[in-house]
Parts: structure tokens; C-alpha cells; sequence
């Protein structure tokens, strides 16, 4: 028999909450059926109301509720349910906070319960798909057709997409600042977007290799932004390895610190209302780092590297590698100019994130 690939199960579900479809998320024997709220319409939410079976429960992480004020609890995950069932209104203030409403609904109905695995996995669900953190979920309904996956999948989806993945291609890439360079990618087997390795020079393996975890960003990267420091980190560490002779740079699709780049642009509109760049993250539902660094430890493994010099001003980046078994004999800043619209996001980063600078 045809087994499906846990990866690709999990890929399929992703795909149509992205495009605004329901899912079933099942585990010994119960099951809930999922719509993640960035894809909430008056339709879908008049279909899912229409069950008198069980409530609709509005499934949204914990650093959402605190920062709402209505659970300062170090719960984790939380479903908010009404004993007139929410409406659409509520959902969107409670889920979003760039939602249009201008003044908060009544919140005297709600009540608050702890998450079960279930309902935690389609967090982890609305995260994967680069979505809102925030979940309505419905138990019992009879709904066949829905696409189905299993809650365990999804909870070891990060880790299973990490060790799948495989270099696929390879190529001499001659850049700007380092002519003696190659472009390694590297495809995880759900069909996710690839990781990329710069190799600049000939790499020692024996030795602790220059290295560069560099989380993409399309604003910094690609179009100049003056909003971060990434755009001078990128093509500065390239250089720094040309000029010491070799090292990689990991270009990881982890947009956003993890939280995608659509999130992002909304964590920047809310800094433009004042939120730091850590609040903001908060205020959308996410931890200030959603970051992991399994694909880049792999990557490395793949290349044959266990030992580094890690290129970054973030200790926390610097533990998490070596948690994930790669050496790093030490760590080199990389501290840039920062610019008249950058300056206070990088102060935040050094009060708030433990980053090794002064601005
Ligand atoms: N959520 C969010 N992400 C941001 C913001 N500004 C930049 N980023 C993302 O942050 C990531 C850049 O972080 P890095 O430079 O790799 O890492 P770092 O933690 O700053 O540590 P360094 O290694 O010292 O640079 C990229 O994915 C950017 O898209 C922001 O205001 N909010
Ligand atoms: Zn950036």
C-alpha cells in the first residue's frame, strides 16, 4: 500500500488553510475541525455557527491573552467559548489586533479553559502555515471531505522537515565581494521552500569554519530597507569571509524571526503605533523569536561541519545552535551602522534580546 509522508500530510492541511479551507486534526480516536481566523469570512463563520452540536471555540496562545489583559496565567494556549457563540466581531478583536474595531465588544459571556493537545496542535498548525497564531475550532461536526491529519504529525513537523532535507543542487554563483563562490540548496522533503548555503572559498572542515546564520529577509535582503540591519549583515558577512579567505553563509527561510513575512509587515505596522519590535510580535499572538535553527544544524552536518565561528551580536542564537549538536568555539560580531530609522529597533534588540551591542 501507498503510505503518505507524515511531512506531506501536514503540507496538504497547510495548503488549505492558506487557502482559506477547513481541516481535521484528529489523535486516538477525537478529532476537531480547524479554520484558521486569517481566513474567517461572514460565510464560513455563518457555516461553522450553524452546528448547535458544540460551540465554536477561538483557540489563541497565551502572550495574546496577557496582552489583551484577560489572562495574565502563564498558560501557554487558551480557548475562549461564549455561551451565545462569539461572533465574527469578537473573534477578529480577540485574534487581531489590527482589526478595524474601534472600541472593544463586551467580553462579559467569555469563558477561558486551557488548551487540550488537540487544539495546542492547530497553533502549531496556524504557525507552520505562516498565519495568525489564532484558531476557531468546532468538535463533532459531521464534516467529511475535509483534508485530516494527525496532531503528533504536526508537533514533529519542524524536526522531520529538518533531518529531510537533502542538497539538490549546486552552483558556481560569482558574487559582487566574493567571486569564489557557490550556491548550495538544500529541499526538505514536504515540498518546503529551500534553505540556502553561500559557500565562499575552499572550506577547511577540520577546522572551526566562519559561519553566518543569516534568517531571510525579503524587506532588508532584497529592497534596501533601512528598517533592520539586515541588508548590511547579509553583504558584509560575505565579505568578511571573502577577506578571511572562506566561510558560509546559511540563508534560512525563517522570514520575519519565524513569523513569516506577511506577519512581519503587520508587526511593523504596529510598530509604527508605537510597539517595539519585540511588543509587537506579542500583540499579534507570537514569542518574540519564533526561530529555530534544526535546518541550519543540519545543513552544516550535510557539509561536514561541526565546529564554527559564529558571525552574530545574539547569544541566544549561539545556544540554540549548539543545542541543536553544532560546536561553536566562538562567537564573532557583527555590528553594522545602524541609521536614523533602525537605531531604536536595534536598542530594543540590545535591551530587550540580550543582543551584544551598544547604539
Ligand atoms: N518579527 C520581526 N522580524 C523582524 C523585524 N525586523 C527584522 N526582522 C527579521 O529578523 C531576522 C533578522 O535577524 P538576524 O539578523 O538573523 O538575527 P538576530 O537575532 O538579529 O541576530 P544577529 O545574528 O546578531 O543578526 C530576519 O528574519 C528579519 O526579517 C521586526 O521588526 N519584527
Ligand atoms: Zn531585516
Amino acid at each position: 500500500m501507498y503510505m503518505l509522508d507524515p511531512l506531506i500530510e501536514v503540507d496538504r492541511v497547510i495548503s488549505e488553510l492558506r487557502r482559506g479551507g477547513m481541516v481535521r486534526v484528529e489523535q486516538s480516536g477525537s478529532s476537531i475541525v480547524m479554520l484558521a481566523v486569517d481566513a474567517v469570512d461572514a460565510d464560513n463563520f455563518k457555516f461553522l455557527s450553524q452546528f448547535d452540536t458544540s460551540p465554536i471555540g477561538l483557540v489563541l496562545t497565551g502572550t495574546r491573552l496577557n496582552v489583551l489583559g484577560i489572562d495574565q496565567s502563564d498558560r501557554p494556549i487558551s480557548v475562549l467559548t461564549s455561551a451565545h457563540n462569539l461572533s465574527l466581531e469578537l473573534v477578529e478583536f480577540l485574534a487581531n489586533p489590527l482589526s478595524v474595531l474601534m472600541s472593544p465588544p463586551s467580553l462579559d459571556d467569555l469563558n477561558i479553559r486551557d488548551a487540550n493537545a488537540l487544539e495546542a496542535s492547530c497553533i502549531t498548525l496556524a504557525k507552520l502555515s505562516r498565519l495568525l497564531p489564532a484558531a476557531l475550532v468546532i468538535q463533532d461536526v459531521p464534516m467529511t471531505d475535509i483534508p485530516t491529519v494527525k496532531a503528533s504529525l504536526i508537533d514533529d513537523y519542524m524536526k522531520n522537515a529538518a533531518n529531510s532535507l537533502t542538497q539538490v543542487s549546486q552552483a558556481r554563483v560569482p558574487l559582487e565581494n566574493a567571486e569564489d563562490a557557490q550556491v548550495i540548496a538544500f529541499r526538505p522533503r514536504d515540498g518546503g521552500i529551500e534553505h540556502l548555503a553561500i559557500i565562499i572559498g575552499k572550506i577547511d572542515p577540520l577546522k572551526p569554519v566562519l559561519v553566518r546564520l543569516h534568517s531571510e529577509c525579503f524587506t532588508g535582503d532584497l529592497v534596501g530597507s533601512l528598517r533592520c540591519d539586515c541588508g548590511s549583515q547579509l553583504r558584509g558577512a560575505i565579505s568578511e569571509m571573502s577577506k578571511s579567505g572562506s566561510g558560509i553563509l546559511l540563508y534560512l527561510a525563517q522570514e520575519g524571526r519565524g513569523i513569516g513575512l506577511v506577519n512581519k509587515l503587520r508587526a511593523y505596522q504596529l510598530q509604527d503605533s508605537g510597539f517595539d519590535t519585540v511588543d509587537a510580535n506579542l500583540q499579534l499572538g507570537f514569542d518574540s523569536d519564533e526561530r529555530n535553527y534544526l535546518p541550519a544544524a543540519q545543513m552544516l552536518q550535510i557539509l561536514g561541519i561541526h565546529q564554527v565561528r559564529l558571525m552574530t551580536n545574539n547569544p541566544a542564537k549561539v545556544d540554540s545552535l549548539q543545542r541543536c549538536g553544532i560546536e561553536v568555539s566562538e562567537r564573532v560580531p557583527h555590528i553594522y551602522p545602524s541609521n536614523k530609522h533602525n537605531d531604536e529597533y536595534l536598542r530594543v534588540k540590545a535591551k530587550k534580546s540580550g543582543h551584544l551591542f551598544e547604539i
